[in-house]
């Protein structure tokens, strides 16, 4: 038995021992308690005027004898217990409370559920030290929606025989159940989605409808999301602590492997929640990266990414943290965050530095190749928007091509280029580039800054927007933004609104005239040919030194 846990400031020497001693007991395997521990652990908590609590085994061994003040007992870390997902923690709690303050409290159940207790029970006593009612809860299996514990009916102290070591048989059978279905329903992880937002509701839920869409596009499955408004964000956990238990006891009881934050966290606020809620904690910043780091194909795209992933990860590597397996595993153990595990902060730094040379020299061989097509003296046309606004759509109809184009958010990471030849003979390059996205991270920004600053090349923007989608004016102001940042704002641009086969008419009469631009279907060719009438007039007034 270890030590005894909690303050025994002021108990006497044979108070101590006697504490001692209740831990030396054994309990029959189907009671929760034996009848006369549970009368001896009564009277020596009044007698002290503190909680008393056990933590017992399921062989009925006492791993731990618990001391708390009048109203409350402490847990110790329990991290050395076994805990999988399927499994309870192999331990039970039972410990006294006054009869006047009830049974089962928020905090008992609390405990249970984010500890997996195998049970929680409470001894309430009489005020003459004998021993009232046992209360008690256990965890409830099942990925419902319904509370994801259950209160028992009290009973009797002289009688607390419940078949325990069965009942807890039963629960992890049930729970081993349900890990099958999880594990047969998605291969890859299960994710709670969860914003806490200081402005408006509106803004949020739409900015977690895009959390979602990202989080389909790195085939994780959305189980639930969680939306909590606050005046401030907390600086600890970002939301209250006590919402913070509330989520993590929601993730246990829906079975997810992942919380996924819409705000972005900082190092410490990253570490805090992986370590209180014991399970993989990320950022819309990294599922951005981690989708980049899945859909990068060219050696200049993955170099991109991996040096933005490691500049994101570098100040949250901690040496030696429970937390950092969780942190640094990156989503189902993908992509360069399969090595991050073993990779210190010496060396984080080093791979960065051989990253950006090795960028260096794939950038000026491309800086070559571009300064050998603006010797073709064509005019560049570069296709801009939003992440999945049907930018690759367009360049494919346009000039016949196969670019891949989907339904998933930065299906395009790599620019490709492709010569155009219009009607009246005018040749022009187009080109397809990296979707932008609301507040991208600014170690990407900096990572496909080269990306980006081909841009610089063109001579006129096509900007894509999918009109169909509720959120697009945000996302032109987002596009528009980003070209600002990138001082682009120079480059004439034509607005394209796209997927007009979506909507109706009249809206998209309206949105015409609001926004102006050409209304096309980018999946439907004829439609597209008063834009291609509209392009051809914008680079005739184009003449290059050198063309003809
Ligand atoms: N209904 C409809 N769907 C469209 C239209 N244009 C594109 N799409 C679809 O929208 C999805 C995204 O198209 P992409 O061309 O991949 O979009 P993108 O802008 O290149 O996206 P990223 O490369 O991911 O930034 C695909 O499933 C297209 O088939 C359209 O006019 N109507
Ligand atoms: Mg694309």
């Amino acid at each position: 038995m270890k030590e005894i846990f909690g303050n025994l400031l002021g108990l006497k020497a044979s108070q101590i021992k006697r504490l001692e001693n209740l831990g030396r007991r054994r309990i029959p395997t189907q009671a929760i308690v034996s009848y006369e521990l549970c009368r001896d652990l009564s009277r020596l908590s009044t007698e002290i005027g503190r909680q008393v609590g056990l933590l017992v085994e399921r062989s009925g061994k006492i791993a731990q004898v618990l001391v708390g003040g009048v109203d409350r007992i402490m847990i110790p870390d329990l991290r050395e217990y076994r805990l999988a997902p399927d499994r309870l923690r192999g331990l039970r709690c039972i410990h006294t409370r006054a009869d006047d303050m009830g049974g089962l409290t928020q905090d008992d159940l609390t405990d249970l559920s984010l500890l997996r207790l195998d049970l929680m029970a409470v001894i309430t006593m009489h005020p003459d030290g004998s021993p009232a009612q046992i209360h008690y809860a256990h965890i409830l299996p099942g990925a419902s929606e319904s509370a994801p514990y259950r209160i028992m009916p009290p009973i009797p102290p002289f009688r607390p025989e419940i078949d325990c070591l069965g009942l807890i048989q039963a629960l992890e059978a049930e729970l081993a159940r349900q890990k099958v279905e999880e594990k047969d329903d998605a291969s890859g992880e299960r994710a709670l989605l969860v914003s806490v937002f200081t402005g408006g509701r509106k803004a949020a839920m739409a900015s977690l409808d895009e959390l979602k869409e990202l989080a389909h596009t790195a085939n994780i499955r959305t189980i639930d999301t969680v939306l909590q408004q606050r005046k401030k964000a907390d600086p600890r956990f970002l939301m209250g602590s006590g919402k913070l238990d509330e989520l993590a006891i929601l993730a246990l009881h829906r079975g997810a492997s992942l919380i996924v934050f819409d705000q972005e966290l900082n190092p410490s606020q990253i570490r805090s929640i992986a370590d209180r809620t014991e399970i993989k904690v990320i950022d819309r910043t990294q599922l951005i990266l981690d989708i980049f780091a899945q859909r990068a194909k060219s050696r200049e795209g993955k170099l991109q990414v991996e040096l933005a992933q490691l500049k994101y990860i570098l100040p949250r590597l901690v040496t030696k943290d429970t937390a950092m397996s969780r942190l640094t595993g990156g989503i189902g153990g993908r992509g360069p965050g399969e090595t991050r595990l073993e990779i210190n902060r010496r060396r984080a730094r080093e791979r960065i530095r051989r990253l950006e040379q090795a960028l260096k020299t794939v950038q000026k061989n491309r800086d070559q190749q571009r300064r050998r097509r603006s010797r073709m003296g064509l005019p560049v046309i570069s296709i801009i928007g939003y992440t999945n606004a049907g930018k690759s759509t367009l360049l494919n109809q346009l000039t016949q091509s196969r670019v891949l184009a989907e339904n998933k958010l930065f299906a395009t990471l790599d620019p490709s280029s492709r010569r155009l030849r219009f009607p009246r003979d005018i040749d022009v390059i187009i080109t397809d580039t990296v979707g932008f996205i609301r507040d991208l991270p600014k170690e990407l920004m900096a990572a496909f800054k080269a990306t980006l600053e081909e841009l610089d090349n063109a001579d006129l923007f096509v900007h894509m927007i999918d009109i169909s989608n509720p959120r697009h004016p945000e996302q032109i102001h987002s596009v528009e933004t980003i070209l600002d940042e990138l001082n682009l704002g120079s480059i004439p641009v034509i607005r394209v609104l796209n997927k007009i086969d979506r909507v109706d008419p009249d809206t998209r009469d309206m949105l015409v005239k609001r926004l102006g631009g050409i209304a096309v279907s980018a999946i439907s060719r004829p439609s597209l040919k008063p834009l291609s009438e509209r392009l051809q007039a914008a680079v005739e007034h184009i003449t290059y030194p050198g063309s003809p």
